[in-house]
């Protein structure tokens, strides 16, 4: 019995010492894990992307032993301030340093707010297998129970382990690993704010991955997309329902010269009858129309609540709004067919 331990202990620290020797990168972008409050606490009133990586790093000396960590800093910015020109130059880093035989794996620290996008958007358009890692906080460093130590800490493990490689791009946030393309943020304030609706692929535990699943949709290597070849995003926007919504918005956007609306409708994707002539009348005219759902779980069906084959529009899947604007824009790098954009839409 004391052997068979004694094994396990060296087979488990043999492979520690192997991923310490492994290469991870962190891009840093700001947020709330780079934030500081007044007080130990402000848990909720900050200033958000205020603290350098470097600093973030040095305040984790436990990262030497996951593994060889260098820092970048590559904006300094709250993510609700994201542009696709951040996106771009983003990806395009990210997709330079895989293809560097001394990185193993990439962590992107990022605001908590537009996470799920930037790491969907690198999900689909960056081709490798390395780990792709992006984590945040809740809660500023500077407060009581600041969750983005072990948060860091967790994503640079799972970054630096050959276990996440493969798996498209990951949101490590409160002990769990999620697929970036399904997780997003549904609870704010709280430290558990990230859910997939299909469930975390893992959870990271004293330092240790279980994964449960893998990602079945297409990503990173078995993507079509490939950030090296995009320059530009065309204008996606979106377009939120409720009761008694005017059609001022949809016009507006139709008269801005958008190439793709998304629809945030009731439901199952339900669509006002004072705004269905208003997206007919555009989709004809060529601006493609994506009938996504304001409800955060479930997903929209093709030609219920509304004719899509009659319309001519594309249903958003089991995509929330901001995640089907993500897809849509790289789609329309490729393709303005909305046969091709549907079969897009269901395979990713
Ligand atoms: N918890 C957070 O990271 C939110 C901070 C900020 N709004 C952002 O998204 O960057």
């Amino acid at each position: 019995q004391d052997a068979a331990t004694a094994t396990a202990a060296a087979a488990a620290q043999a492979a520690i010492q192997k991923a310490a020797q492994r290469h991870v990168v962190v891009l840093a972008t700001g947020g709330t894990i780079a934030g500081a409050g007044a007080s130990a606490m402000n848990s909720a009133s900050y200033t958000a992307a205020k603290v350098p990586v470097e600093q973030l790093l040095a305040g984790l000396p436990e990262v030497q032993e996951v593994a060889r960590v260098t820092g970048e800093q590559v904006f300094q910015i709250a993510s609700e301030s994201f542009t696709n020109a951040e996106l771009l130059t983003l990806a395009k880093r990210v997709s330079e340093l895989a293809k560097q035989a001394d990185v193993d794996g990439i962590v992107v620290t990022h605001g908590t707010d537009t996470m799920e996008e930037t790491g969907f958007f690198l999900n689909l358009v960056v081709q490798t297998d390395k780990p792709i890692v992006l984590v945040g906080s809740m809660r500023p460093g500077t407060a009581i129970s600041a969750d983005g130590a072990l948060n860091l800490l967790n994503a640079i493990g799972v970054a630096a382990s050959g276990d996440a490689a493969g798996k498209g791009a990951l949101v490590v946030m409160n002990d769990e690993i999620h697929t970036a393309r399904d997780v997003a943020k549904l609870i704010n304030i709280k430290t558990g704010a990230f859910v997939s609706q299909w469930g975390p692929l893992g959870m990271v535990v004293e330092g240790r991955n279980y994964w449960f699943r893998a990602p079945i949709k297409r990503h990173t290597t078995g993507s079509e997309f490939n950030i090296d070849e995009i320059s530009e995003l065309p204008a996606v926007e979106i377009a939120y329902s409720y009761g008694n919504v005017a059609p001022t918005v949809v016009e507006a956007l139709g008269a801005s010269g958008v190439k793709a609306i998304v629809h945030a409708g009731t439901g199952n994707g339900s669509v006002p009858n004072r705004i269905v002539p208003k997206l007919t009348e555009l989709s004809e005219k060529g601006t493609i129309i994506v009938r996504s759902s304001r409800v955060p779980a479930g997903f929209v069906l093709r030609n219920a609540e509304q004719p899509d084959d009659k319309y001519d529009w594309v249903v958003a899947h089991d995509l929330n709004p901001q995640k089907a604007r993500i897809l849509a824009a790289v789609a329309l790098t490729k393709t303005q067919d909305t046969k091709e954009l549907q079969r897009i839409f269901w395979e990713y």
